[in-house]
């Protein structure tokens, strides 16, 4: 690709960090001497100034340019910052490129030592896409949606009073399956399956495999398994009407809701997914082994 055809390219960073704001720069600077038009958010343009450094010109999302028209989002933080780059450029065609300058970056796809290479591969348009499944999320109460959003790693319903637990119905393709108190329960995705879901004791899923993963957590029942379902079926979490107090819905850890008794959580796959940019083919066991440092020399010996 030529940067005569190369359209503008968004950075978003942590800008809460002198090294990502310090990356953020060096990255703008990048793009402009390879003929590529930098592009940042309002608020992150105004966090960098206030910083006190200068951007140079540089196109605002929304205001001087709309999402759909983006090459390609460089992403300059953690996981959290790619989630929060996710919401900006959902719905349109620009992949996610995640450079980790955070601490996990599991859902990164190269390191800080490897910023220029991934920034000049990004305006050569070196690399592939690879679409992640992203949950559509509804709330009804009375027969009513009154809230409806989106997950890409995943949808939690939890206990909003901390010292009652939440008594929900779980429903699988519209059947009840099985309901207890418990602190809450997660839906992942193939993606969040190393995040929250993991954390509370649910399987590992690859991100090739289509599936919805829901993981009780901290479930006062006897049957309260993880469960992997097929990728068309739809999920419901009941608040009771016995719930002495009330529950709230968290998606990514960023789009929240309060849950009332009565509350009926709906979660199905999202018919838009979120695409990453990806730049390295390996195996995702390689990436596992990696970011969780798994030991595959064990304390017993090297494996042979
Ligand atoms: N008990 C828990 O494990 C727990 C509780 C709340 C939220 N979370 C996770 O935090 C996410 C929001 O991330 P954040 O960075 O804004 O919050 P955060 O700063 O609290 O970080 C949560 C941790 O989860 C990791 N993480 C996020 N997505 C991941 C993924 N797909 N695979 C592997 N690790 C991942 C992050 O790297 C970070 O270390 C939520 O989507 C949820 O998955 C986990
Ligand atoms: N520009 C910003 N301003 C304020 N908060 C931000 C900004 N960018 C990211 N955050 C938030 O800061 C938190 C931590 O960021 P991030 O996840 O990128 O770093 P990390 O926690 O070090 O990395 P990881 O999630 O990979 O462990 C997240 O909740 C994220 O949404």
């Amino acid at each position: 690709m030529t940067t005569a055809n190369l359209r503008p390219i968004l950075v978003v960073s942590h800008t809460g960090r002198d090294d990502s704001i310090e990356a953020a720069l060096h990255v703008i600077n990048q793009l402009r001497l390879a003929g590529a038009t930098p592009v940042l958010e309002r608020s992150e343009r105004d966090d960098i100034c206030a910083a006190g450094v200068e951007t140079g010109p540089v196109l605002l999302l929304d205001e001087d340019i709309s999402a759909a028209d983006l090459e390609i989002v460089i992403v300059l933080g953690g996981d959290g910052t790619i989630l929060r780059a996710a919401e900006l450029v959902r719905r349109h065609p620009a992949p996610l490129l995640g450079i980790n300058l955070g601490h996990v970056g599991f859902l990164a796809e190269s390191e800080r030592d490897d910023l220029d290479d991934a920034v000049h591969r990004a305006i050569s348009g070196d690399y592939v896409v690879e679409e992640r499944l992203t949950l559509a999320v509804a709330v009804e109460q009375d027969g009513e949606i009154v809230y409806e959003t989106w997950a890409l790693n995943e949808a939690t319903v939890e206990k909003a009073s901390r010292e009652r637990m939440l008594e929900v119905l779980l429903e699988v393709d519209d059947r009840p399956l099985s309901s207890f108190g418990c602190d809450g329960v997660v839906v992942s995705t193939p993606t969040g399956s190393t995040a929250y879901g993991f954390s509370a004791g649910g399987p590992v899923i690859w991100p090739t495999v289509e599936a919805i993963m829901l993981v009780p957590l901290s479930a006062h029942a006897l049957f309260a398994r993880p469960l992997v379902v097929a990728p068309e079926s739809s999920i419901g979490i009941r608040l009771l009407q016995r719930n002495a107090g009330t529950g709230v819905l968290w998606c990514d850890g960023r789009r929240t809701f309060e849950l009332g008794r009565g509350a009926h959580v709906i979660v199905r796959r999202s018919g838009v997914p979120i695409r990453l940019a990806r730049l390295h083919q390996g195996p995702f066991t390689d990436r596992l082994v990696q970011k969780f440092r798994l030991p595959v020399t064990g304390w017993r010996g090297d494996g042979k």
